[in-house]
């Protein structure tokens, strides 16, 4: 059994900052009385981080750089807080479960601000190349500076008790006697077990095999790379490749960056070049470029986003209706959100483009058989996309999965209503997950006889630059009938978007 190391980052190297930082006595020897009593900005930032996400149900990404503002963290103390933070979130569950061996009580019992206080200091001693003593003292001292004198004498005591066993050791007492594969891997790769279970459906279900779960878990656990697109028609990439930017090898005007902030690029600023992933744009491509059967569509296309919020594919689609001379409606039933569809596509003229502001489900009375490619990127779990969201993982339940299916099949049959005979409409989740998936689009078929689907993998691979992407269903020998695409973290290094395009006879 490998351990693996959730949520780390081995190649930053901390100890020459650490050394840089302390004052050279070895603190290990002292008392924590006598230890560090101010707060390491770059930990305090981290650990606001970790707040926000416990107690008001905030989202990491979303916390994290006014964080970093407010605190005035320089780039590499930013880098620093961001891995603590993303470190300790996506490592939760392991860290909660060797923590509850070093603490004589149930956790739920332990002040909240203390636990994530352990968690920061547990991910500075078995991910990071933080010293023993400067993860033990700086981790105490914050706790002093923000939660009080009190509990420092505990997160000494316990933090003493982690730091006896690095990671591998960890993992193999927490798995002693453990014979369940998925148990087992829950806790050495940092994810739910229900979420390991489903992404091995999910693989199985689209003809991969079952091993490759090892490899998906720890791409669930890298830090992502940062993916630009730059608008067709209207921006371009030179900016970002001058900033260090690396052209992306699977999608034309794409790419990549595993470092820096695309917020410097003016580019970026004005909109013509926008952080997307590149899993997001090949939808959008495949869309763009499916067969609809413009003798049935006839006239200038109209284009359909039925769940368009906030706006990323949308602004995509938009110019690349724009260039194809269509016009397309991008829908959303949140007001704040609806706004930023507008934000994200003020770039693309404005005459190619409008935004709605409502129910999908309702669109299919609204405007029947009224377009001839439809985009639904429908709500759902997210578990494509944990690389992403660090906490995801542990808010996210088993019965979200049920509780969105209604909503997933309402919108897909009123996408159908919505579409011209000849059209298409393009299903797509940044979820794997079979019941949000290929459930979904099977239903759908199930339902109507005029419908049939395109081969999606093929449309991938088309609107890709390698042609090849793997990622299609057809071949499957498990789903034969499915013609839908999955593509993967582990093997695109996208997020874990599905693609199904039916098309109306
Ligand atoms: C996966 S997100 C879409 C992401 C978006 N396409 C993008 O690329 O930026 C799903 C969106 O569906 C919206 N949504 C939720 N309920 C909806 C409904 N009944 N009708 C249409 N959209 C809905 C959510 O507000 C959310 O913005």
């Amino acid at each position: 059994m490998t351990a693996n190391h959730p949520g780390g980052n081995r190649r930053r190297d901390e100890a020459g900052r650490e050394r840089n930082r302390s004052t050279g006595r070895n603190r290990t020897a002292a008392a924590p009385a006598e230890r560090t009593r101010a707060a390491d900005p770059a930990r305090l930032v981290a650990f606001e981080v970790l707040r926000a996400v416990s107690e008001k149900d905030a989202y990491a990404n979303l916390v994290m750089p006014a964080r970093i503002r407010h605190h005035h963290l320089d780039r590499r103390d930013a880098g620093f807080a961001t891995e603590l933070a993303y470190g300790a979130l996506r490592a939760q569950g392991t860290y909660d479960a060797i923590l509850a061996r070093c603490v004589d009580r149930p956790l739920d019992e332990l002040d909240p601000a203390i636990l994530d206080a352990l968690r920061i200091g547990v991910h500075q001693l078995v991910a990071m190349r933080v010293p023993a003593h400067a993860a033990l003292d700086q981790t105490v001292g914050l706790a002093r500076a923000v939660i009080g004198a009190g509990p420092s004498a505990l997160i000494n005591a316990v933090l003493r008790k982690v730091s006896a066993k690095d990671l591998p050791e960890w993992v193999a007492e927490l798995t002693e006697g453990l014979s369940d594969e998925v148990a087992i891997a829950a806790l050495e790769h940092a994810h739910p077990e229900w979420i390991v279970r489903s992404l091995r459906q999910a693989l199985v279900a689209h003809g991969r095999d079952i091993s490759e779960i090892t490899a998906l878990l720890e791409a669930d656990n890298a830090a992502p790379v940062v993916n630009l697109v730059a608008l067709p028609g209207l921006g371009n990439l030179d900016e970002a490749f001058d900033a260090g930017f690396t052209p992306g090898e699977l999608v034309i005007d794409s790419a990549l960056s595993s470092g820096g902030d695309p917020g410097r690029l003016s580019s970026v600023r004005e909109g013509t070049v926008r952080v997307q992933d590149v899993g997001s744009q090949l939808v959008a491509r495949a869309l763009a470029e499916a067969q609809i059967k413009s003798e049935l569509t006839q006239g200038e296309e109209r284009w359909l986003d039925l769940c368009a919020g906030p706006g990323g594919k949308a602004a995509l689609l938009a110019s690349l209706a724009a260039e194809k001379g269509a016009w397309i409606l991008a829908n959303e039933p949140t007001p704040h959100r609806a706004k930023l569809v507008a934000q994200a596509m003020a770039a693309v003229p404005q005459d190619t483009w409008t935004v709605r502001t409502g129910d999908g489900r309702d669109i299919g009375v609204d405007h029947p058989e009224s377009f001839d490619r439809i985009l639904v990127d429908a709500p759902c779990t997210g578990l494509g996309a944990l690389r992403r969201r660090p906490e995801s993982r542990w808010r996210r339940k088993l019965s979200d999965v049920s509780e969105l299916g209604p909503l997933q099949r309402e919108l897909l049959n009123s996408a159908i209503d919505a579409l011209k005979p000849g059209g298409v409409v393009a299903y797509v989740t940044c979820s794997p997950h079979i019941a949000e998936t290929t459930a979904v689009v099977q239903d759908a078929m199930r339902k109507r006889d005029d419908l049939e689907l395109l081969d999606a993998g093929a449309a991938l691979d088309a609107a890709s630059l390698t042609g090849n992407l793997g990622a299609g269903n057809a071949g499957s020998p498990v789903r034969t009938d499915q013609m839908s695409a999955q593509l993967w973290p582990h093997l695109h290094q996208t997020d874990a978007m599905f693609l199904a395009l039916i098309r109306k006879l």
